[in-house]
């Protein structure tokens, strides 16, 4: 993980007018974004308030379609959600406007070596190439009732009492996140064929990450990518993106884009989970690029269990023909491997497992 201090700070204001490229955001050709815009997955929306109904209808159509789509890519939409959409435009909207101050001020909550809390410019200072074009604020977010205001807590500790109105904002979204989340575990619990409530209640006191993801255009949008290619090493991420598009997803051996919907969230299997299910749910390939008009936002709440829980599978997805896939782990252990050790990408996971049985 090369973490050796970089000259170039990543002044979004300036280099999204520049069109010679410094080369440290340039990715390989084998990685680049594809020359046409590549397909639109064809994502089955899942009727969320349907479900809960608990009409069982509705229930064997959702749980089909989970199955389906979590065999194969890991990825799904949700909609009928039930969150707030003025809840979701004032996050939106808190997130347009923090992007748009001065670098100073954003960097007053700068990210430490190490730390996956804060705010980075492309993460200039972490990685020595292949820089994501984009800038991202990252908190913790808990359901525990002692830590009931940590974000809101963390903006004004951090950011000062200009930003506490978006610190509650993105207090409220955090902690309908982890509703929604929770409510999607159920649907993973039923699909999986152990019942709602086994991974409802692992995540009940969730210890997860929320990130704000700031994508400005640029002038050479097909020699960047504004997140490279990779698996989240969460659990579950619940994500919403406003309507310029980027986010690709591969799935049989090519990139497809997933098209905007105000209406859904984007939801995701991370590899923690495809341990937690044995390695029947797949964490899924994903990455975003980005253009040369518009800046392109995202708010990506990342699900994970509290630092005492032990990632195994329940034993009902452990057979002979399905031994256990993974060794036990906590998420904090894989949290600081991903933030200490290496950079997460597609075979995280699989580099984890091997430094485990290393340590
Ligand atoms: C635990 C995490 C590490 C990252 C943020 C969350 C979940 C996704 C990870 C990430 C986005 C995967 C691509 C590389 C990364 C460095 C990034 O582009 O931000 C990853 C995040 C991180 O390590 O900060
Ligand atoms: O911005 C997006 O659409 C994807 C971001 C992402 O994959 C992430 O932050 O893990
Ligand atoms: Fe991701």
């Amino acid at each position: 993980m090369p973490t050796k201090e970089s000259s170039l700070s990543f002044d979004a204001s300036i280099l999204q007018h520049r069109f010679n490229i410094p080369p440290q955001f340039i990715w390989p050709d084998e990685e680049k974004p594809c020359p046409e815009p590549p397909p639109i997955l064809d994502v089955p929306p899942i009727d969320l308030s349907a479900f809960l109904s608990k009409d069982p209808n509705c229930v064997a159509n959702a749980t089909k379609l989970v199955d389906k789509a979590c065999r194969k890519h890991g990825f799904f939409l949700v909609v009928n959600h039930g969150i707030d959409m003025k809840l979701i435009e004032e996050a939106h909207m808190g997130m347009e406007l923090f992007f748009k101050k001065p670098i100073e001020e954003k960097e007053k909550a700068l990210r430490r070596p190490g730390e996956h809390c804060g705010y980075a410019s492309s993460f200039t200072s972490r990685f020595s190439e292949k820089l994501p074009w984009k800038e991202t604020l990252s908190f913790r977010y808990s359901a525990e009732e002692q830590l009931s205001n940590i974000v809101q807590s963390y903006f004004l500790d951090k950011l000062g009492e200009d930003n506490v109105g978006f610190g509650r904002v993105c207090q409220e979204y955090c902690e309908a996140m982890s509703r929604l989340s929770l409510n999607v575990m159920e649907l993973l619990g039923m699909s999986l064929g152990v019942g709602s409530s086994y991974y409802r209640k692992f995540f009940e006191g969730n210890d997860s990450i929320m990130r704000l993801n700031y994508y400005p255009p640029c002038q050479k949008p097909d020699l960047v990518l504004g997140t490279g290619p990779h698996c989240d090493p969460t659990s579950l991420t619940i994500l919403h993106q406003d309507d310029v598009g980027g986010l690709e997803v591969y799935v049989d051996e090519k990139w497809h884009s997933i098209t905007p919907d105000p209406q859904a969230f984007v939801v995701n299997v991370g590899d923690t989970f495809m341990a937690l299910s044995n390695g029947i749910y797949k964490g899924c390939l994903h990455r975003a690029v980005v253009n040369n008009k518009t800046p392109r936002k995202s708010l990506a709440f990342f699900l994970c269990p509290k630092s005492d829980k032990i990632v195994k599978p329940p034993k009902e997805l452990v057979c002979d023909e399905n031994s256990r896939t993974y060794p036990d782990f906590t998420w904090p252990t894989l949290l600081e491997f991903t933030q200490k050790h290496y950079r997460s990408d597609m075979k995280t996971f699989e580099a984890f497992v091997s430094w485990l049985g290393n340590k």
